[in-house]
């Protein structure tokens, strides 16, 4: 869809708010060009000596209504005009937010967030000034030409008032050739912004990796690069307008000139009187201002034209992972999972990450799954969450095709700790709840003890009301992967999956959380990612994934009776651990 008809559906909401705005403005428009017209009377009165007082008083009592009519009805057409466009502005950032908020992994792997802010405020801010300021400039200007152009025409004169006019004509001209331009100037500094926007956003996420490998110069450099080029950007902009804006100053001047002149000889020849000279003189003062309004109004349409396009790509962006026509109605799932010949190949990808993997996972099972970095263990998971889509006949759960299944109701009965323990700027307790409606003390504490958290929490100045730092940074990375763990169990779901979370916890307090995952996940499925062996040993079942591929099931027992990869791996960290304890005895 084009950006016009595109934003026309959000002006048509609003359709009556902008007719009033836009009668306010006519009828503001309408009143003051009587203004000239009472002060030419009064000018011709006077000049030649027949006007009485009375009437010059009922003529500045009508200057004075006018005045204050012009007063309200400006409050109004500006409550209407730029209060609407602002309503717009709120509508579009919430329905691009509620998008955002449906739309796949994917496109967050490729849509930068510093891209995504851009077109949330500096993009959304040139929509409301086309929307809003720019309908203004553009509606009164052609009112008001009209009605000056009309009263021109009868009260002086129609060759002086076509004189007037030709500034209007050179400005319509001037932007049906520079609009194009501008507007691709816009787009290329909006996107240049956009990269701005991106690199400050990166920059201030992994300012302690900048820090740490002393990149702060190269940094420095980096951004007054990316910052030189959205200068370079707006300055080829900011060129343009202004050669354009005194160019067009010029013109009006020149024309305001040419038809004074014109106007000056007609009323010494005798053709106009004095005082339609003068409110002539008041009509051309009139017209500078929709010419400039028009001008800005370009401007403003240029700008936002681009906008509108940036916002649109967000709008009518799809998503991949979405319910499909052949959806059930289930709410609740058991926790049964079954992976039948699943296959799955990453986006971009020319060889599977997982391959022909084929498991029974009954409800009640502790599955713990074991392997080397990069063997796909995360993916396998996310797939469960249906974070990306697989073929119909892969996945099932209690029985249901996963594509079956509603997302809602799949991601609600699943409980997940991610591999990154995101947290949010946020208590400790609305971190904890962040998954359920319940903001329950008992169940929270009850949650944070089962994670092991709850002493830390308790020790904490302000305890559970304790506020989160940006993704969770004044915790230990111990403490936010318990605060994460909390935030699942909190769920209580049918299904948990632990991605490698016990990594960066002690085995006392590992040993601690697995026990308390035993009593609390009593006939619930859980799926346990982890690289040690004292993670996974007491899991029913244990899965070594070897490139994509399913190598070894078991028991921990099973297991190291096959001989395999399994058992390879506990020796290898049985050597480590005794070598570690030989070093500590020795010092
Ligand atoms: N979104 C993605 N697009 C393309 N490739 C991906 C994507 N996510 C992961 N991969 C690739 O898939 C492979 C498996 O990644 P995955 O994160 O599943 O491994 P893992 O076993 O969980 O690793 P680790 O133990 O280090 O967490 C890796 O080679 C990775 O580069």
């Amino acid at each position: 869809m084009k950006p016009l008809p595109f934003i026309m559906q959000y002006v048509r909401r609003y359709k009556y708010r902008y007719i009033a705005g836009i009668l306010t403005l006519f009828a503001v428009d309408a009143a003051s060009v009587f203004i000239p017209k009472l002060t030419g009377i009064i000018t011709d009165g006077l000049t030649a000596r027949s006007i009485t007082w009375s009437s010059i008083r009922t003529c500045l009592l009508g200057i004075f209504l006018i005045g204050l009519l012009l007063a309200v009805g400006r409050f109004l057409w500006r409550y209407f005009l730029f209060g609407t466009a602002r309503i717009i502005e709120r509508e579009l950032r919430n329905e691009m937010f509620s998008h955002l908020e449906t739309m796949d992994v994917e496109y967050y792997n490729s849509h930068k967030t510093g891209d995504l802010m851009t077109r949330f405020t500096s993009d959304l801010n040139a929509v409301r000034m086309a929307l809003g300021p720019a309908v203004i400039c553009i509606f009164d200007s052609v009112v008001m030409t009209l009605l000056v152009v009309c009263q021109m025409m009868y009260y002086v004169n129609i060759k002086l008032t076509l004189l007037a006019l030709i500034p209007m004509v050179i400005i319509c001209l001037g932007y049906m050739h520079y609009g194009k331009v501008l507007d691709d100037l816009y787009t290329k500094r909006q996107d240049s912004v956009s990269n701005l926007a991106d690199f400050v956003q990166e920059s201030f996420s992994g300012i302690r990796v900048i820090k740490a490998f002393v990149r702060k110069q190269a940094e420095i450099l980096s951004f007054s690069k990316k910052n030189q080029d959205t200068m370079d950007k707006s300055m080829r902009i900011a060129k343009l307008e202004a050669i354009l804006i005194p160019l067009l100053d010029v013109i009006i001047g020149f024309s305001s000139l040419a038809s004074l002149l014109y106007g000056g000889y007609l009323a010494l020849i005798g053709q106009i009187t004095l005082g339609r000279f003068v409110a002539f003189n008041q009509y051309v003062n009139m017209l500078v201002w929709p010419m400039l309004a028009c001008s800005e109004a370009a401007v403003m349409f240029s700008q936002g034209t681009a906008s509108i396009r940036r916002v649109q790509e967000i709008l009518e962006a799809q998503t991949n992972v979405k319910d499909t026509a052949s959806v059930t109605t289930l709410d609740t799932l058991h926790g049964d999972i079954r992976f039948d010949h699943l296959t799955f190949t990453h986006l971009g990808n020319t060889s599977p990450v997982l391959h022909d993997i084929n498991l029974d996972i009954p409800s009640g099972t502790t599955l713990a799954i074991i392997g080397r970095t990069g063997n796909g263990k995360s993916t396998l998971v996310n797939l469960l969450l249906r974070l990306y889509n697989t073929e119909p006949g892969m996945i099932y759960l209690d029985d249901h095709d996963i594509n079956t299944i509603p997302l809602k109701t799949l991601r609600e009965n699943i409980a997940y700790v991610p591999q990154d323990n995101f947290l949010f700027s946020d208590t400790l307790k609305a971190n904890i709840a962040f998954g359920t409606k319940s903001q329950d003390m008992s169940r929270i504490i009850a949650a944070a003890k089962s994670a092991c958290i709850h002493d830390n929490i308790a020790n904490f100045p302000d305890n559970y009301d304790t506020i989160v730092g940006e993704r969770g940074v004044t915790l230990s990375g111990g403490q936010k992967q318990r605060s994460s763990i909390a935030r699942a169990l909190m769920k209580n779901a049918p299904i948990l999956i632990l991605d490698d979370s016990l990594s960066a916890v002690d085995t006392d307090t590992e040993e601690h959380i697995l026990h308390n995952l035993r009593d609390d996940r009593k006939g619930k499925t859980t799926i346990l990612i982890a690289h040690r062996i004292s993670t996974v040993q007491h899991a029913d079942l244990i899965m070594v994934l070897e490139n994509g591929e399913m190598k070894e099931l078991g028991t921990h027992t099973e297991l190291i009776q096959k001989n395999g990869i399994y058992k390879d791996m506990f020796e290898k960290q049985q050597l480590e651990a005794s070598i570690g304890e030989q070093e500590v005895a020795i010092r």
